[in-house]
Order: C-alpha cells, then structure tokens, then sequence
C-alpha cells in the first residue's frame, strides 16, 4: 500500500459505529472499521483516532430536553470513551496493537490522555485511540480532531462519517445539493458548511492542516483514503 502521509488523526463518527442499527454499537462494523484502521496502521502510517459519540449521546440534544449543557456535553464525552474502549479493544482483537487515552482522566478504564503518551504510542506504531474530544464542554470532536492533529504535528485530519463528502448543503436534507471536490477551509466556514463546526475549520485553518471527507459506509474506506483513492472531498488551502 502506497500512503500519502506520516501521521493522521482519523475522526471516526459515533454514529458510524451503529451500522445499521439506531443505537449504540453494531459489532460487525466495528470490526470491519478495525480491521481498516490496523491495515492503515500496518501499511506504516501512525494513526491517531479521534471518536464521537452520536451513537450514544449529544450534549446539544440533552440540552434541548432541558439537562444543563455543561452537564450534558460531560455525558456526551463520557459516550465518547465507551466507543473508544471497544474500538481499542476490536482494534487489538484484529491483531494490531491499539491504546485508548481519554481526555478526561479515568485510569481504572484507560490511559488519561498526554501529548507524549499519544506521542509514545504512535511513534511505537500502535493505533492510538482518543476519547473524551478536548475534554471540555461547548466543544465536538471535530474540534477535538483538529486540536489533536495540531499538538500531534499530524499531516492530515481524515474525517470519516456518513456521507461522502462536503456539500453545498447537508445531503440527508437536500437532495439538490452538490458535491464539492475541493474546497478551502475559508470556502467551508463562509459557506457555512456544516459538515464540521466552525471551531474546527477554524483551528484546521490557522494550523494549515488539510481534512479529507469519505465515507466509512464503503470497504477499506480508511486505508483506501489514506493512499487518495476512493470518492472524498478535500479541504485544504
Ligand atoms: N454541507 C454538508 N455536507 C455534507 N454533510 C453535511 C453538510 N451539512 C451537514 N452535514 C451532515 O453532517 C453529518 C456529518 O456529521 P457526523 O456524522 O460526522 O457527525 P459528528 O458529530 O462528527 O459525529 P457523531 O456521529 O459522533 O455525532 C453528515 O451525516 C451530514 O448529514
Ligand atoms: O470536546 C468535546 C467533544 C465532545 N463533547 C460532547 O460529546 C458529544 C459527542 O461528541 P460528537 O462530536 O457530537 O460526536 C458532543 O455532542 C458533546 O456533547 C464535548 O462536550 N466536548
């Protein structure tokens, strides 16, 4: 396998992880997504995962139902460490090494995360799995990608989700609306695009950090990106 770059941070939707299912985590896309994730790993890029948790919980959405938002974004980065704990573990289960580290510190389940823990790991070729997004509330973890890629000196972000790639207007809602195969990150956040948020874009921006969009639905989707294959969009000066 031929790969584009060093090192990458892969934000890994939540709701990637619930197949076909409503809720939670369907066992065979996570293993399918691990099984990508240590090819990648094993074609000699450093892998740096950074998961949502859609699939379990949304801090804006328990906010809407009247829970204090600080209080629901922490339950939404808690659903953040449980589908990190399962991809370490499907991850290891495929036969690669992998590490959790949670931004919000809990050492019975995991490792807290550091810079130069996340550093150890990837430099020893495992694929080192985030939780917790930036570890405080009123943030996603599309900004904690985009953090975690400008501390780790990543080359890329790689954000695979459920459509892909970035539209004139979301997808699910618009069927008029048109692919973009390129854009830049001024594009992304005049345009209002709200494939990520504009913390993100923003952070992406002022570090000249690049963010590929595919989607995880196809085989191989990672290790496919990773070598510029398959459909995406990228969102770069
Ligand atoms: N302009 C756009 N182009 C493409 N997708 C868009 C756009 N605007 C909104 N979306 C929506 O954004 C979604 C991508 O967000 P994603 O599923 O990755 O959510 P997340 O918040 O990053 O992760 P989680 O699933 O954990 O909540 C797509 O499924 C798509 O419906
Ligand atoms: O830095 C962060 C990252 C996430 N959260 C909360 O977690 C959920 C799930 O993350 P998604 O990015 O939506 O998948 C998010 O809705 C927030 O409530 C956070 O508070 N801080």
């Amino acid at each position: 396998m031929t790969v584009l770059w060093k090192r990458v941070v892969v934000k890994l939707s939540g709701e990637a992880l619930m197949g076909a299912t409503s809720h939670g985590l369907d066992q065979g896309t996570l293993e399918r997504i691990a099984a990508d994730l240590a090819a990648g790993a094993s074609a000699g890029v450093e892998i740096a995962v950074v998961v949502g948790g859609g699939n379990f919980f949304r801090g804006i959405q328990g906010a809407d139902k009247g829970i204090d938002r600080a209080r629901a974004d922490s339950i939404g980065m808690l659903a953040t460490v449980m589908n990190a704990l399962a991809l370490e573990h499907a991850i290891e289960k495929a036969g690669h090494s992998a590490r959790a580290l949670s931004a919000i510190p809990m050492p019975y389940v995991c490792q807290p995360y550091s810079r130069q823990a996340a550093l150890n790991h990837l430099g020893k070729g495992r694929v080192t799995v985030l939780a917790g997004g930036t570890g405080n509330p009123f943030f996603t973890t599309d900004t904690g990608a985009v953090l975690r890629a400008a501390e780790l000196s990543a080359d890329a972000v790689m954000k695979a989700t459920q459509v892909d790639g970035v539209y004139s207007a979301d997808p699910k809602k618009d069927p008029a609306a048109v692919r973009y195969d390129h854009l830049t990150h001024d594009d992304a956040i005049s345009k209002n695009l709200a494939i990520m948020d504009t913390a993100a874009f923003a952070l992406a921006r002022e570090n000249h950090i690049p963010i590929i969009v595919f989607s995880i639905a196809e085989a191989n989707a990672i290790s496919s990106a990773l070598q510029g294959k398959g459909r995406s969009t990228i969102v770069a000066p």
